[in-house]
């Protein structure tokens, strides 16, 4: 068994299963034992469906349900219960649905027997300030823009929101303690930073109060996903 098994900040990172198919899943699953926690996002669900949830869960792996759901309260709400029935731990859905579908969906969870927690995308780490602004026409500083979502989603009954390493810090001040945060954009300082804008590395975020690091293709595009996943272990561990 690995030495890092012994670590509880490795069930702090959960790492997505960004594959095209359930074969590309299950060699991942192979080849990293010591993740604890796995990301199954659209990609990986809108190919296998919730077989590779089965699968998931057969080997005792936690599991972040990642389908960013975005629709209308009624709509929102009824996927939400769908996917409470899988069982698994985190779910998301955007916090712009807007205040009656997050409340839709903390309701429509409510009733299933093993809820998952509900984080709301507060603004997806790979847009800059810029793409808020000229773009997106927001007219906030994006760590307030963020905030607001955060908050937004909070007084909705979410359990927690998903933002940038950026923002963390200022979220954790102000949305409490048991706000649970989870942070993609996250690379070490020798990955490449990719399609990702508001970037920090994962000591850097743990260290700012993050709950859950997401950290994908630094560790699954590596040549040798077990050497990165190791060497980001020992990063956040010293
Ligand atoms: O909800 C997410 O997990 C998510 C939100 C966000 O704002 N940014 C973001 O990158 N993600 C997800 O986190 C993962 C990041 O992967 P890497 O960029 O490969 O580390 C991907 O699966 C994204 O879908």
């Amino acid at each position: 068994m690995s030495r890092y098994l012994s670590m509880s900040v490795t069930d702090k990172i959960i790492v997505p299963l960004d594959v095209p198919t359930e074969a590309a899943a299950i060699a991942l699953l192979d080849r990293l034992p010591d993740v604890t926690f796995w990301k199954v996002g659209l990609e990986l669900f809108v190919a296998t469906g919730p077989t590779i949830l089965k699968e998931l869960k057969k080997r005792h792996k936690k599991i972040f349900l990642d389908l960013k759901f975005h629709d209308i309260p009624n709509t929102v709400a009824g996927a939400c219960a769908s996917a409470s029935e899988y069982g698994v731990d985190l779910m998301t859905l955007h916090a712009t649905a807007g205040k009656t579908a997050l409340n839709a969906a903390t309701e429509a969870i409510a009733k299933s027997p093993s809820p998952p927690q509900l984080l709301a995308i507060t603004l997806l780490t790979s847009l800059n300030s810029r793409d808020l602004a000229f773009d997106l026409k927001i007219p906030l500083e994006l760590p307030e823009y963020a905030l607001q979502m955060a908050l937004l989603a909070k007084d909705s009954g979410i359990n927690g929101a998903v933002c940038s390493p950026q923002e963390v810090a200022q979220l954790r001040q102000v949305c409490g303690k048991d706000f649970v945060l989870v942070c993609p954009g996250v690379r070490p300082n020798w990955a490449n930073t990719g399609d990702q804008r508001r970037v920090m590395t994962p000591k850097q975020a743990l260290d700012a109060g993050a709950d859950y690091l997401v950290i994908g293709r630094p560790i699954t595009m590596s040549d040798d996903p077990v050497m990165a996943w190791n060497r980001i272990i020992d990063e956040v561990s010293t």
